[in-house]
């Protein structure tokens, strides 16, 4: 059977945030397609769909995201509309993505991985180690506050969230003197204007998923499993699935700081796991080596010694 492609009269419909970074990778996936199956770009629609994670009253935005209860926030209605059929395909950030889908929805297509480093962001200093004792630093992130506290116990950290845009302008506001954001989403939005270092994963290990487009169907839909096919990163997809059987295991939401990362090299998958106690008063690390086809047991492994290591209470917030 021919595949049914997409024509002007009957488009497939790209689902996504309105973000900048999320029409970026919106649009990547649609000129990623568009060239897989020589079509032009105008066969494949763009749907900007609101979540409740973009809803300013409600995400106040001195507010911990996870005090508002961030399971989903950035996904429901893109999720709602994926299964109500008004968009065909939906783009997201894997880093932000539960380590399972709804019933009926299917995540087995990414996209080639970005850069997966964090990026020191600060038009004042270069590097951690050149902050002054006591300096603040804007992150929302419970892994890099977490991380950083480690490191660096006399660094004051405050709340920073939002868009790429809006953090970069509380920096210049003076709110702290420095942040952190991932070289990925910095490369995808084309802003090598910002002063940004990349910080090797040795000093920073990323969030688990950091720099990976996933891209999300119906699970009976077989002809867009068919197209997503021809644009998979099987690479990519091996390396998530050591890290997302490692997060899945420990704990399958973002409320507690855990680091991972995972890199193949010949027939080999290396995997790094990290996990924190939220004052950063303590972190626990791990390296281990398999086949590549054994990633995702290997993670399981790992967060089963981690989660022994750790004992019970280490992910608790002390007062
Ligand atoms: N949680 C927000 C988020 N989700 C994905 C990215 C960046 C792009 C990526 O890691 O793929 C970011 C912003 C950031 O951490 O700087």
């Amino acid at each position: 059977m021919t595949l049914l492609l997409p024509t002007p009269d009957a488009p497939l419909k790209i689902g996504t945030r309105g973000s900048p970074l999320a029409l970026a990778q919106a649009h990547e996936t649609r000129d990623r397609l568009a060239a897989a199956f020589g079509l032009a770009p105008e066969v494949f629609e763009i749907v900007v769909i609101k979540t409740s994670g973009d809803d300013a009253a409600l995400i106040a935005a001195d507010r911990p995201l996870k005090e508002i209860g961030n399971k989903g926030l950035f996904t429901k209605e893109i999720e709602e509309a994926l299964l109500a059929g008004r968009i065909d395909i939906a783009v997201h950030s894997m880093k932000d993505m539960p380590v399972a889908q709804p019933e009926g929805l299917v995540l087995d297509c990414n996209l080639p991985r970005e850069d997966v480093r964090d990026g020191f962001v600060s038009e004042t200093v270069r590097r951690i180690a050149e902050l002054p004792p006591g300096a603040v630093v804007g992150t929302s992130s419970l892994r890099r506050r977490a991380q950083l506290l480690h490191r660096r116990p006399d660094l004051k950290v405050v709340e920073f969230r939002g868009n790429v845009q809006t953090r970069l302008k509380k920096l210049s506001e003076g709110v702290a003197s420095c942040t952190f954001l991932a070289m990925a989403g910095l490369n995808r939005l084309g802003r090598s204007d910002v002063p940004a270092t990349p910080i090797e994963p040795d000093d920073m290990l990323p969030a688990i998923a950091q720099g990976a487009i996933g891209i999300e169907r119906r699970g009976n839909d077989a002809r867009v499993a068919e197209m997503l096919e021809a644009i998979h990163d099987a690479v990519t997809g091996q390396r998530l699935a050591a890290e997302r059987a490692l997060l899945a295991a420990l704990d399958g939401s973002c409320e507690t700081p855990i680091a991972g990362l995972a890199e193949i090299e010949g027939t080999t998958l290396r995997l790094r796991g990290q996990v924190l106690r939220p004052d950063g008063s303590a972190a626990i690390s791990d390296e281990r080596s398999c086949a590549v086809a054994d990633g995702a047991a290997m993670g399981r492994e790992m967060a089963a010694h981690l989660l022994k290591e750790a004992g019970p209470g280490f992910f608790a917030w002390r007062g």
